[in-house]
């Protein structure tokens, strides 16, 4: 099977399973798991923010930063398409007690006027807005990285009305990556980050919150709170740290395919790649196939080629680690094959 589900699929590298059997442990509750010190200090520093936090997966980081950020009843202005507000299971109302306020971006991007008119004002009737959140790159854009100029004035918007900027930055190396950009600076306008070790870095679990100090403490008892404290997790934060530390640059070559996915795709009639394709992810129109996306996929898979469904008509592809250059004309070969059928 080629499986271009999701860059979430990648298996650690034999350097993260060794750096597992030996990683020194201990009791992380007690914050004396001395790996997991090392993983989130070096997060902290790579982030030039003052703290970071070790969480089980992407969605327990933002949940996090909703649970330390807001209070029941208040508002959080986010993207319509976000993946905070499509597929985590509206966590942020059932636990956080508090409500989304979706503004429609343009490849994932909100425009500052729509979101500084989306900040509520003082009035009895109103929910105060207390956190406003970011994505990038944007996974349902199609890997979309936000541009510099739009995440700075969206920050300073927060800054002038005092409401902090969370970024869900679970592929937000893709987005440096392709940029040049370093992560310390995208995180230089945002007041708090999560970022993905489990996706294109590779490692078998977990990501990162990073941000002030008290903020992290906070968002620590968050954590236990949602049965996050974990014991001895040196085992599995030393595959983190060869992540960030062995993993990054690599990236790039996750993008080098997924636009020569592309070109192959644009080259077989009835498909069309929707949008750009800036870093990680494609996405693909098979309405001119005469199949839905789930008629699609299901052939594709008895071709032994895995994706997942984005729209009625849309599939998304990602490439990743597990996905060599010599897979890539196999695709286009059963796409093609696909098409035809
Ligand atoms: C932008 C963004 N933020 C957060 C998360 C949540 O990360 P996990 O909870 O899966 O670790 C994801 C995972 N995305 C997964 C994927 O793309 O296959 C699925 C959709 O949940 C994400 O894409």
């Amino acid at each position: 099977m080629i499986d271009l589900r999701s860059d979430t699929v990648t298996k650690p590298t034999q350097a993260m399973r060794l750096a597992g059997f030996d990683a020194e442990v201990g009791d992380d509750v007690f914050e004396e798991d001395p790996t997991v010190r090392q993983l989130e200090e070096r997060a902290a520093e790579m982030f030039g923010k003052e703290a970071a936090l070790y969480v089980t997966s992407g969605t327990q980081g933002n949940q996090a930063a909703v649970l330390t950020h807001c209070n029941p009843g208040e508002e959080i202005i986010m993207e319509a398409n976000a993946h905070l507000f499509l597929y985590e299971g509206a966590t942020m109302s059932a636990l956080a007690g508090v409500q989304p306020r979706t503004i429609q971006g343009e490849r994932g991007a909100m425009s500052p006027d729509d979101v500084e008119a989306a900040i509520r004002k003082d009035d009895i009737h109103f929910p105060e807005t207390s956190l406003i959140c970011l994505e990038n790159t944007h996974n349902k854009a199609g890997g979309a990285i936000l541009p510099w100029d739009n995440m700075k004035a969206i920050h300073e918007i927060g800054q002038r009305y005092n409401i902090p900027v969370h970024l869900d930055g679970a592929r937000i190396f893709n987005a440096s990556v392709a940029t040049g950009i370093s992560v310390k600076e995208y995180a230089s306008l945002t007041d708090t980050v999560q970022f993905c070790l489990s996706k294109g870095l590779g490692a078998p679990v977990g990501s990162i919150l990073v941000g002030p100090k008290s903020f992290i403490k906070r968002a620590r008892k968050w954590r236990k709170r949602l049965g996050g404290g974990m014991r001895q997790a040196g085992v599995i934060a030393a595959p983190g740290l060869v992540a960030l530390n062995e993993m990054v640059d690599r990236l790039e070559e996750d993008h080098e395919h997924a636009k020569n996915l592309a070109e192959s795709v644009n080259s077989i009639s009835g498909l069309e790649v929707e949008g750009k394709v800036e870093t990680n992810i494609v996405l693909i129109n098979v309405k001119e196939t005469g199949m839905d996306a789930e008629a699609f996929l299901a052939k594709l898979k008895e071709q032994g080629v895995l994706a997942v469904p984005f729209g009625p008509y849309t599939i998304r592809m990602v490439t990743n680690k597990e996905v060599s250059a010599e897979d890539l004309p196999e695709v286009k070969k059963q796409l093609e094959k696909c098409v035809q059928a």
